[in-house]
């Protein structure tokens, strides 16, 4: 078949003519244009040879900076291959160092080649830690990285050198680090700044801990006077020391340690406890559950790890503080409360907006002073608008994670559910139906809105809940509707600020004026669930009252519905238990 293009090949060449006529133009040649090559798949010798036809006139203003693996996957090209192509072809070579302002990227589709690892969750520096922003980079980009951290808003962002040798620092994987730091306007919103130096091309680690794990620790710290409540100070006060912090990766965990419980918990911070200052910093989760100093871990990992973090825990004969949701499905929350009940160990899923001393008010004003009459609809809606500055790898779009709303957000707007309609007292725990669902899906097949609604038909009431990644939704995401009028709950579903009763008598045409009842909130408002769970384990229970194990399995049963429903399945092998 000589002189004949098989169509793969053909469909290569036409898609890189195409790359070069639209973005590779002839009249892009100016003296100060430099041109990067990225990572070097199969369709690049049909690019230079595009390029080519422009004519040597049109090329001798322009640099070509190849960059590749040693050993690239089958069909690509190694960093020499490709360094010999621009040669052959009579290009000028250059250097990401040389020409760190790149005009044009070209990249195969097939291959990709570096890139953020959104494993590292991160850290907000620049109070204690003044060093900036440790960002590993891979050694062949570091220089663009640099400007592009620049870019962000670091103008001081500088190469970290070794102290005893002489050239830059180089990581256990053969990267460099840079030192990035932030005004704190930027670091004020770290989860936004995180994705955007994440996504830089080059970047592959990024010590900005921005994740719930660092949230939690940073309200271990303040003193649990500041948020006192009614039942905190009752019998003997509870306080709070961190003694080890459990990472993958030690030196990611020796780091959380550094920058966020140096002196540890507020308990230790203020002498109130024998135990040493600093925590232990160990590279496995096995090390937190087998640590002697250890009397409840709290699981704050990605979804998909919790079920096993959670069992290795109970297993290791400690308690467990796991974040929402508590597992996978439902099925896995059975396992993880009978194991809890067979070893008298406390576990508790951090549903932590139960914790807020709003919902007590809530209670009080729906039941007992019962100002909105009957319940009869709930309307909750979470949306957080970060769909655009997510990666596909994060835990909230990777299926293999396990990520959508659904999981992530949903717990949410289901609280708002069952607090005021399943554990209304005239429900007396009848359990709801699920009338409908459905999903709409992300590019990486993940769920990103989300909508279902539940009956609940011995209160003649409905629930319409929904979340989604995309949009955000300020205005009155929750509200709780009776037949005298409603209960709104300002702020986000998991965070809320106030209650505002809006009432009306019956057969007035007007409402009365809004009640407001602000709460405010102290730290980033976890305390209270560190406190709650503190009294559980004080008094001996097994089951935290305001978190029961059976609204947990109620939970996962629903959102096994809603999947079923809207067609989402997990991939083989992340449920470890099943029906
Ligand atoms: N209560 C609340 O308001 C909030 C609760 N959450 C919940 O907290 C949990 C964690 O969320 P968040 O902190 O945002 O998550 P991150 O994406 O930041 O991940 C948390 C940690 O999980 C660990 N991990 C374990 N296995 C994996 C894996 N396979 N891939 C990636 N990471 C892994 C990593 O720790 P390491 O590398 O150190 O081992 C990582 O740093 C979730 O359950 C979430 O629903 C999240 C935000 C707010
Ligand atoms: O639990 C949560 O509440 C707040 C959200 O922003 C976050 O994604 C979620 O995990």
């Amino acid at each position: 078949m000589s002189g004949v293009i098989p169509s793969v090949e053909s469909a290569k060449r036409l898609a890189a003519f195409a790359a070069v006529d639209r973005h590779i133009r002839p009249e892009d040649k100016a003296d100060n244009r430099n041109w990067f090559r990225h990572s070097l798949g199969s369709t690049v010798p049909y690019v230079v040879e595009r390029i080519l036809e422009q004519g040597p006139e049109v090329n001798t203003a322009r640099v070509f900076i190849p960059t590749g693996t040693h050993a690239p996957p089958q069909g690509s090209m190694t960093c020499f291959q490709s360094k010999e192509l621009v040669v052959t072809a009579g290009l000028k070579l250059g250097d990401v160092d040389q020409y760190p302002l790149i005009d044009v990227t070209i990249d195969g589709a097939d291959e990709f080649i570096v890139v953020a690892d959104y494993r590292k969750n991160s850290v907000v520096l620049g109070t204690s830690y003044k060093q900036g922003v440790p960002v590993e980079v891979a050694p062949f980009a570091y220089a663009k990285v640099l400007r592009n951290l620049q870019h962000l808003g670091s103008p001081t962002a500088n190469l970290r050198m070794a102290i005893k040798k002489a050239g830059p620092v180089v990581s256990d994987n053969g990267n460099f680090v840079i030192d990035a730091p932030f005004p704190s306007d930027l670091l004020e919103n770290p989860y936004q700044l995180f994705q955007q130096i994440k996504m830089l091309t080059g970047v592959v680690e990024v010590g900005l801990f921005c994740g719930i794990s660092r949230e939690f620790v940073q309200d271990l710290t303040l003193d649990p006077a500041t948020r006192a409540t009614p039942e905190s100070t009752k019998g003997i006060p509870v306080f709070h020391a961190i003694t080890v912090v459990g990472s993958r990766n030690k030196e990611k965990a020796i780091e959380f340690v550094t920058q966020h419980a140096p002196d540890g918990g507020w308990a230790q911070k203020n002498d109130f406890t024998s135990m040493k200052r600093t925590p232990d910093a160990v590279g496995s989760y096995k090390e937190v559950w087998e640590h002697p100093d250890v009397d409840i871990v709290y699981v704050g990992t990605v979804h998909t790890s919790h079920f096993e973090d959670a069992l290795g825990a109970l297993n290791a004969g400690k308690h467990v503080l796991c974040e929402k949701p508590l597992t996978l499905n439902a099925e896995e929350a059975k396992v993880l409360v009978g194991l809890a009940k067979e070893k008298n160990l406390l576990l508790v899923e951090g549903v932590w907006t139960r914790f807020f001393p709003l919902v007590q008010t809530f209670r009080k004003l729906a039941f007992e002073e019962k100002v909105i009459g009957d319940i009869k609809h709930v309307v909750s809606d979470f949306a957080i608008g970060r769909l655009d500055f997510i990666s596909n790898e994060s835990r909230l779009l990777s299926r293999n994670l396990a990520g959508g709303s659904l999981l992530d957000l949903g717990p949410y707007p289901l609280l708002w559910a069952f607090l005021a309609l399943y554990e209304n007292p005239t429900n007396e725990k009848t359990e709801p139906v699920l009338v409908s669902a459905s999903m709409l899906k992300t590019k990486t097949g993940v769920d990103d809105f989300t909508s279902w609604t539940l009956d609940f038909p011995k209160l003649g009431a409905r629930a319409d809940l929904m979340c989604n990644l995309s949009v955000i939704n300020p205005n009155e995401p929750t509200k709780i509707q009776g037949t005298k009028g409603e209960i709104i709950v300002a702020g986000p579903p998991s965070r809320p600020t106030a209650l505002v009763v809006r009432t009306r008598d019956p057969g007035a045409r007007e409402f009365e004026p809004d009640v407001v009842y602000d709460f405010p909130i102290y730290g980033v408002g976890l305390g209270w669930e560190a406190d709650g769970v503190g009294r559980s384990l004080r008094d001996g229970d097994i089951e935290c009252a305001i978190v029961p194990h059976e609204t947990s399995i109620l939970q996962m049963t629903i959102f096994d519905g809603i999947r079923q429903l809207g067609g989402y399945d997990y991939p083989e092998g992340l449920e470890k238990v099943k029906k």
